[in-house]
């Protein structure tokens, strides 16, 4: 698989930060030059924001974080980088010269990739010596978050540049789309400023303030563009009979005109302090860091809830989530297994903002998420990995108990530890596992589970592999000694 080794980012502002934090939290090493006196503050400032938003994002093993270096120079730079993104302010003859600067000084195959919002990648690679390898990455904000790069070509960037750059981008988690044409402000700027406008003239005109303005978005439209886009969404909108019907109904209207769309607004002084002053009444008492914090939150619980869609494949964003995290699990160093005569480590874990609820403690259904994981932890150990399951073969969780002991609260470190049971035979997998506070070993919770190795094809249980029995049953025969643990085989409402 394609992949990036060395990553250097020229700019490290709100976008240039966040990608170098997007590089380093896939262990990639950051070369990072931006003249700013406050910039290592800065990125560190980006940095520390995504390490949370990652916390919170993935139970998968993350690799060791790269190591971001900070230079005097470009050149220092870029030399050894074979992914250089170019992240500074939006001005033609700063981003060509920074680019120019950047082709000379780096390794010739090196990709060197534009965070432009909107300039022709033609336009930047005017004056390079090896335009071929440049081309327009067009992140958003949060670049560590989001998976989105628009991936534009100019007249003298190669196809292969942009097929390698969409392959390089899999494995961090980002989904490269490679358009067609170059044009300014490519596809999501396009439609992002057509919208904008008119938000603009809706606040000018005094049909509504930017509050109501947001809210008439998060509370409709946004949802379903998160995870459908437009054109999905609007097949939908058409009912049975579909676009064709949707065109027919909703077409007319585009000549009414329902819009202002080739109006520009006068942002004249009235109208940039009234739009600034509705803003700080929305939202100044909070901070931004705050406010970026409030929205990683937001955007790892929607990825979440994608994450789970499609029956279990993912979707949209969701779907990316799922792929990144297939393959930092295929790439996480296997664990050493060597059965001992004590109950099996399976996680460790941190409880999560998003995991509290109205009692100020980790809500019932996360108990649930830590056990499914560890369950999950326990099948890797014993080779029930994805290329197992997508062979036809798998265990399926078919009785569980868990028991609520203590509290868990915000930022805790829990862990669970597993002891396999004496009823498993391989084709019933039989186990106790404890919920403990890491801290002081408090027992928080614990789970009796009951899986069953199933055959998907044939629909009913079946013993699993050998390679699985081999693994499995030392397993059993370590914990045989250990005895029934104090909680195992209890029906609800026993007392404690
Ligand atoms: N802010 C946003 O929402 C998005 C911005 N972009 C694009 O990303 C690029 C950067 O924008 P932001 O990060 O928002 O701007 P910013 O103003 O936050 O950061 C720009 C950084 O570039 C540095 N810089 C200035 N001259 C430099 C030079 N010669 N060499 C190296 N660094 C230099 C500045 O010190 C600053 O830290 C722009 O092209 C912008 O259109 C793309 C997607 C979203
Ligand atoms: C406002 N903007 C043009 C810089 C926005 C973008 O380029 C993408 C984003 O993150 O919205």
């Amino acid at each position: 698989m394609a992949k990036i080794e060395k990553a250097a980012c020229i700019g490290g502002g709100v976008i240039g930060g966040a990608w170098a934090a997007r590089f380093l939290l896939a262990g990639i090493d950051v070369a990072m030059y931006d003249p700013h006196p406050e910039a290592e503050r800065i990125v560190g400032e980006v940095l520390a924001n995504a390490e949370r938003a990652y916390g919170m994002l993935t139970m998968a093993p993350l690799p060791p974080k790269g190591r971001l270096t900070f230079c005097k120079t470009v050149e220092e730079a870029v030399a050894g980088a074979d992914w250089i993104q170019e992240s500074v302010p939006e001005r033609l003859d700063l981003k060509r010269s920074v680019i120019t600067q950047i082709d000379a000084a780096a390794r010739p195959e090196a990709l060197i990739g534009s965070s432009t919002s909107g300039i022709m990648p033609s336009e930047l690679q005017r004056d390079m010596k090896h335009p071929e390898r440049m081309f327009v990455a067009h992140p958003y904000n949060p670049v560590y978050l989001l998976p989105l790069a628009e991936l534009v070509g100019g007249q003298k960037t190669s196809p292969e540049t942009l097929e390698l750059a969409r392959a390089k981008l899999a494995p961090i988690g980002m989904k490269g789309v490679i358009l067609k044409k170059e044009i300014e402000a490519f596809v999501g700027d396009r439609l992002l400023e057509a919208i904008w406008r008119e938000g603009l003239w809706l606040i000018h005109d005094d049909i509504c303030d930017t509050e109501t303005l947001d809210d008439v978005i998060r509370y409709s439209f946004g949802m379903r563009w998160a995870q459908m886009g437009m054109f999905e969404t609007y097949r939908i909108a058409g009912g049975e009979a579909g676009m064709r019907h949707f065109l027919a109904q909703f077409g007319p209207c585009l000549s009414w005109p329902w819009t202002k769309l080739t109006d520009v607004v006068d942002l004249d002084d009235a109208l940039v302090d009234k739009i600034a002053e509705q803003s700080d009444a929305q939202s100044g008492e909070r901070s931004i860091r705050e406010l970026e914090r409030i929205r990683d939150e937001n955007l790892v619980g929607i990825m979440h809830a994608l994450k789970g869609a499609d029956g279990g494949k993912g979707w949209g964003s969701g779907k990316i989530l799922a792929d990144f995290e297939q393959n930092l699990w295929a790439h996480a160093p296997r664990r050493d297994y060597r059965p001992t005569r004590e109950p099996l480590d399976l996680m460790e874990i941190k409880v999560l903002p998003s995991w509290i609820d109205y009692n100020g403690h980790m809500t019932e259904f996360r108990y649930a998420q830590c056990f499914a994981d560890a369950s999950d932890a326990l099948l890797r150990l014993i080779g029930v990995d994805r290329g197992y399951v997508t062979a036809g073969n798998s265990y399926y969780t078919v009785e569980t108990h868990t028991r609520l002991l203590d509290e868990a609260k915000l930022g805790e470190a829990l862990k669970v530890s597993a002891q396999i049971l004496p009823s498993s035979d391989g084709k019933k997998l039989h186990s106790f596992m404890s919920l403990t506070r890491a801290s002081d070993n408090v027992l928080i919770a614990t789970c009796e589970h009951l899986m069953l190795h199933v055959s998907s094809a044939e629909g009913k249980a079946v013993p699993p592999a050998p390679a699985v029995m081999a693994r499995l049953e030392p397993l059993i025969d370590a914990h045989r000694d250990l005895g029934v643990p104090e909680g195992a085989g209890r029906s609800v409402g026993q007392k404690r």
